[in-house]
């Protein structure tokens, strides 16, 4: 593996990538008489193959991702991109191909698994004990962590169980746990979109200042703008292909082009 191109270190290598979901009891629901039924006939008929549906969500994906970069991923739905980013997390095994990466890649998704039952401030905790800062570290950046997030600028919800936050406040929040810290590849998944623009703005900016503390960002987004102001670079998936990947202008042109988007 080259160590440099140009003096530039890589940080995420993805070598022909494949990734096949298998899903249990596709067609006919599970306890549904169709589905008994198709069952009882496939069995007298000697087939093995007992409902397990393959999905290939990405196919034969490879890039080299440098330090320093910040990588929009694009496409239509369904077309692979956070099957993607959980594979580079570590989270979703290969079908074949290899996924290379230097350091610790977190993956900051409108999903990240916070507890809806305790409040804002323990949520802070644990996300930060999640990522690897010890207590001290967090106490110290708790107040930061809050006043990024916004979520106290209407009243005191930080007090209040995350489950009585909006959508918006929810992902705010993780995105300011996850933003605390600098990481060697963050991935964030779709978090930029739920907040309001203001929002958008500061995380854009904290992006651009993660991206100069020579971590790798990507950034999955629906909203081309998002990955304008973020990304120099962008991956075009479709169908689970990598159809495009270059300079964040020619990629996006060509995807409106495409989209009309
Ligand atoms: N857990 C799963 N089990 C089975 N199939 C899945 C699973 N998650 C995703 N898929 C399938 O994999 C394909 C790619 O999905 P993925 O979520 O990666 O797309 P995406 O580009 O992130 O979509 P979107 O823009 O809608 O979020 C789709 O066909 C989807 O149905």
């Amino acid at each position: 593996m080259a160590d440099t191109d140009q003096g530039r270190v890589p940080t995420v290598i993805a070598d022909d990538v494949h990734i096949v979901y298998r899903v249990n009891g596709g067609g006919g629901g599970r306890g549904s008489a169709t589905a008994a039924l198709s069952r009882i006939i496939r069995r007298r008929k000697g087939q093995t193959d007992r409902g397990v549906r393959k999905v290939h969500a990405v196919r034969g994906v490879s890039f080299t991702a440098y330090r320093g970069e910040a990588i929009g991923l694009i496409g239509t739905n369904g077309s692979g991109k956070s099957t993607l980013l959980r594979a580079i997390a570590g989270l979703l095994p290969t079908e074949s191909g290899k996924v290379y990466t230097d350091g610790q890649p977190s993956l900051l998704g409108v999903n990240a698994a916070l507890m809806s039952d305790l409040t804002g401030e323990r949520n802070v905790i644990l996300g930060g004990l999640a990522m690897g800062m010890d207590r001290e570290e967090i106490k110290s950046r708790y107040q930061d962590i809050v006043d990024f997030s916004g979520i106290n600028e209407k009243g005191d919800f930080i007090s209040l169980p995350m489950r009585t936050y909006s959508s918006g406040m929810g992902a705010r929040l993780r995105f300011a746990i996850a933003a605390a810290k600098q990481h060697d590849v963050l991935m964030i998944d779709e978090a930029l979109a739920t907040g309001d623009r203001k929002f958008q703005i500061r995380s854009e900016a904290r992006i651009r200042e993660l991206r100069k503390e020579a971590g790798t960002v990507f950034l999955v987004s629906h909203s081309n703008k998002s990955i304008r102001d973020t990304c120099d670079r962008v991956l075009w998936l479709e169908k689970g292909e990598l159809l495009m990947d270059g300079p964040t202008d020619e990629v996006i042109a060509a995807y409106e082009r495409e989209t009309g988007k």
